[in-house]
Formats: C-alpha cells, sequence, structure tokens
C-alpha cells in the first residue's frame, strides 16, 4: 500500500501534511502507487492543476482513493472518470485511520481475489472481469446481502452465485439451494418452495424440505428469476420480508433465514417498470446488481480460458500450443454463448486435434470459421455499402444465427441478444452516441436509454400475455 501528495497551492494543505505524516507512521510508504498494482491513496490539497492527470496515471497501476484536503477544488466525479475508486473529504486528526481502513480492506479483497479458490474457479484477468470479482468478494465476504448477478447467457451468472456461497463466511453456513426457475411448475411449486408434511396430498407417505427449508443459514440460488410465476413471485416475497413460511399440510410457521442470490439473463428493472415483474420483489433482489460482461467485453480473457477449456477436454495430456490463425480466429470470433460458447468450441478442436502439436487451422470445423474474409461473421460496413451480394450477407447473418442455436441461444435469447450486439458496434463504429443513434435507426434518447442498461425500449418491451402484478 501506498500514498502520495499533489498538491497545488497551500490552502489545506496542513490538514494534508498531518495526514501523510499519519499514513507515514502507520507504515505505509510514499511513493506512487503507479507502478504497483497494489491499493493506493492521493490526497490532493489545494487546487492542483494535474490533480486528475495524476490519479489517472495512479488508477492504471492499482486501486485508488483519493482524498481531498480541505478546500481542494477538484472536483469528485471528474476524480471518479479518472478512475479513482471513491473521492473522500479530510476532516480530522482520524482521518488516516478511515484511510487506513479502506486500504486494508482493498488489501483483503484483492488477497482473495487472487487466491486460488477464486482463480480456479472464475477464470479470467480482463480489467472489468477482475472488477466483477472484486465487487462479488466484497459482498460475499463482508455482507450478507441479496445479490441479483446479471448477463447474457454463458457469461458465469452461475458460477459466480457458487463463489458468493463457497466465500461467505458465516460460522455453521448451510446449503446452496440451487432453483432453475423455467423448470418450475406452478401446480407443485408449493411443495417445491416450502415443502410438506406427511399426507398432506396423495403421494405425500412422508414429510419433505422444500427450498426455503433447506436454504435455512445458507444461500438460496433463483437460476433465471424473471421467469418466476407471479403467484410465486407473491410468495416468495412473503419469505423474503418476513422470513416465515408454512409447508403444504402444516399449521405450523417455519422460520428460515438465507441469502438470497439470483439471476436473469433479461432486463429485470425494464420488466418491473412495465409491471410485468414484482416492483417489491425486484428491489428486494437487487440490492446489489453485478452485471457480468459478455466474452467480447473480455477478449483479452478469450485466450487464455480456451487454453484452459482445451487442457480439460483432454485430461491427462500435454497443454498445446496453438498456431497464430488460431490465436487470431479465437480472438475475432463472435460468441453469442460467451464463455460456455468457448468452451464448447474448445471440446470440439479437442476431439479433433491428433497429437501433441499445435493446434492448427484444420482443427477448427468448417462450422466454427465463419467469415474470416471480413471479420468472423458479421458484415462489414463496406460489404453492405458497396452492396455486395445480399446473398452472402443472408448466409453469414444465417450462419452466425446457426452457430448461436448450437451453442444453445434460443429464439428468446437472440432477440435480446441483437440488438445488443448491434448497440455495441454501432458504438464501436462511430464517434459518438448521435452519429451511433443514426446508424441504428434509433433515437438518441432511445440510445441512452439502452446503453444505460435497458434491453429494450420501455414501449417495445410490453408483451400482449403481460400480467400485471402490481
Ligand atoms: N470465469 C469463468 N471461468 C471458468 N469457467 C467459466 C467462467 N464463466 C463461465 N464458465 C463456464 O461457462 C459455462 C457457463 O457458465 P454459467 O452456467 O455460470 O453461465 P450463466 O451466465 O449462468 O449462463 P445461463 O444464463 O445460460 O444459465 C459453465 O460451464 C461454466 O463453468
Amino acid at each position: 500500500m501506498a500514498w502520495f501528495t499533489v498538491s497545488g497551492s497551500r490552502t489545506g494543505e496542513s490538514a494534508v501534511q498531518d495526514v501523510a505524516a499519519g499514513l507515514r507512521d502507520r507504515g505505509l510508504h510514499e511513493g506512487r502507487p503507479v507502478s504497483a498494482g497494489e491499493p493506493g491513496v492521493v490526497l490532493v490539497a489545494g487546487d492542483p492543476a494535474r490533480a486528475e492527470d495524476v490519479v489517472h496515471a495512479a488508477a492504471s497501476g492499482g486501486r485508488v482513493l483519493v482524498a481531498l484536503g480541505a478546500g481542494a477544488r477538484a472536483d469528485p466525479w471528474r476524480l471518479l472518470e479518472c478512475g479513482a475508486e471513491d473521492v473522500v473529504p479530510l476532516s480530522s486528526e482520524d482521518d488516516a485511520d478511515h484511510l487506513l481502513a479502506r486500504l486494508e480492506r482493498w488489501a483483503a479483497v484483492d488477497a482473495i481475489v487472487e487466491s486460488d479458490a477464486v482463480r480456479s474457479v472464475a477464470l479470467g484477468s480482463a480489467h472489468r472481469w477482475k472488477a466483477v470479482l472484486r465487487e462479488v468478494v466484497e459482498m460475499a465476504r463482508f455482507t450478507t446481502s441479496s445479490m441479483l448477478l446479471t448477463g447474457e447467457t454463458g457469461t458465469g451468472k452461475e458460477v459466480v452465485a457458487r463463489l458468493v456461497h463457497d466465500l461467505d463466511p458465516r460460522p455453521r453456513r448451510r446449503e446452496l439451494v440451487l432453483l432453475d426457475c423455467t423448470t418450475i411448475v406452478p401446480s407443485l411449486s408449493g411443495s417445491e418452495f416450502f415443502g410438506h408434511e406427511k399426507g398432506a396430498f396423495t403421494g405425500a407417505s412422508g414429510a419433505r424440505s422444500g427450498a426455503f427449508g433447506m436454504a435455512d443459514h445458507g444461500t438460496l440460488f433463483l437460476d433465471e428469476v424473471g421467469e418466476l410465476p407471479a403467484e410465486l413471485q407473491a410468495a416468495l416475497l412473503r419469505v423474503v420480508q418476513e422470513g416465515t413460511y408454512k409447508p403444504v399440510g402444516g399449521s405450523q410457521w417455519q422460520h428460515t433465514s438465507f441469502r438470497l442470490l439470483a439471476a436473469t439473463n433479461r432486463d429485470l428493472r425494464a420488466e418491473s417498470d412495465a409491471g410485468r415483474f414484482r416492483r417489491d420483489l425486484y428491489f428486494r433482489l437487487a440490492a446489489v446488481t453485478v452485471r457480468l460482461p459478455p466474452l467480447r467485453e473480455r477478449r483479452e480473457d478469450v485466450v487464455p480460458l480456451f487454453h484452459h477449456f482445451l487442457s480439460q477436454a483432454r485430461p491427462g495430456q500435454q497443454p498445446l500450443a496453438l498456431d497464430p490463425a488460431v490465436v487470431d480466429l479465437l480472438q475475432r470470433r463472435p460468441y453469442p454463448g460467451n464463455v460456455r460458447d468457448l468452451s464448447q468450441l474448445a471440446v470440439r478442436v479437442g476431439t479433433r486435434h491428433v497429437g501433441d502439436g499445435p493446434v492448427s487451422p484444420g482443427d477448427i470445423s468448417p462450422d466454427d470459421r465463419p467469415g474470416l474474409s471480413d471479420g468472423a461473421g458479421a458484415p462489414t460496413q463496406e460489404a453492405v455499402a458497396g452492396g455486395r451480394d445480399p446473398d452472402t450477407w443472408d448466409e453469414r447473418l444465417e450462419q452466425a444465427i446457426r452457430l448461436s442455436l448450437r451453442a444453445g441461444i434460443g429464439i428468446k435469447q437472440l432477440k435480446s441478444l441483437v440488438p445488443e450486439i448491434a448497440t455495441d458496434i454501432a458504438m464501436a463504429e462511430t464517434d459518438g452516441p448521435a452519429a451511433a443513434a443514426r446508424m441504428l435507426g434509433i433515437s438518441r434518447r432511445a440510445l441512452d436509454y439502452r446503453t444505460a442498461g435497458g434491453a429494450a425500449e420501455p414501449d417495445q418491451a410490453a408483451r400482449p400475455d403481460a400480467a400485471s402484478n402490481s
């Protein structure tokens, strides 16, 4: 852990110097945390013109906390944009202790993120992935908050849910109970949720615990929670709020207490705004929302993850090198099914490969080699603008859809993925949101809504069969 001072004038400098001395006394070394890759503090005094540059440089090497001396005129929001994790005012002699406590917490979280327990199950070292892991570790270790995990299919929501449970430090922590909300049959769900007493219904030859009982002192993970039928949303809300339930056929209230985790690849917030998901339940589930990035936002993880899955597909055999053309393909290929897609590709490659030589282009099956000439499947702007044969365009689109279906992406997910990918492409290929909105053929407001996290415009989100639960 390190700290350093940046000052523009004498205003407020004495307070900053006091805190600096305090940090020195407590064993923190003075120096720039730029290359250290460790937590650090930047103390800002006066109105230094270069504070933003300094914070920007520091934050590229590690996590930075900015402390503003009295009278420092730096803009905290700009400093956050420059990469600071937080900006706090300095006001008392105890501030050195507070800063130190924050840095120690960060260092503890970073140590867990770098531990084998995490690295061996939630692979990846991309900046965005590490930021997710830090948030997840912080929540898992230091709170019992419920957490809503969002992200496209195959981004690792279940991996993260298991990690949260494994890192949970509650004494006598019990089971992780997984419920896939797509498979819940409403007529049978009473027993599945609450359990039943012996003789509660025909065939109930003995008492049985339900998910709420089994998760007591543990974790309940509701996968695909957006699919939960309306009547079960109400039942769940009651248990979450009051911690009590009655088994089917029982007369005694039972108590339960669990950490609630839920996952969805839908925009539940928009759905609750549209009355298709209970808003009160949404806010209970989403005390903390963690968005897992799609693989295309962490491309640097593609090749290391591929190596990992390839080794898993060839247990006990030598790790294989990759031909540069294969590396190139891996990096350019689309992954609509995200990490799951990549792992299945590695299995197919492992099956085709013979011997211990490098993986060569021929090990990639023809179906996995889409659109090499123009960037893995998608028609380029030039191709479209230049009026190339529309049949070729159609074929490429069809190929991309075929790959998605094979990767287990159903029509519902495809429908939500396509606008999201199109938005990403437009944002990357134009020089601002106005141009991106024009490229997409939508209003600037609709684009802002999408980029702020909405999967569809509110007026497009309503389904004719949607029942209001409000
Ligand atoms: N960071 C990761 N490290 C290692 N394996 C991962 C990682 N992320 C995902 N996987 C693997 O990818 C596959 C899909 O992961 P997971 O089931 O957690 O995704 P998901 O987001 O829950 O998907 P869905 O929404 O379709 O249920 C699993 O086999 C999982 O082990």
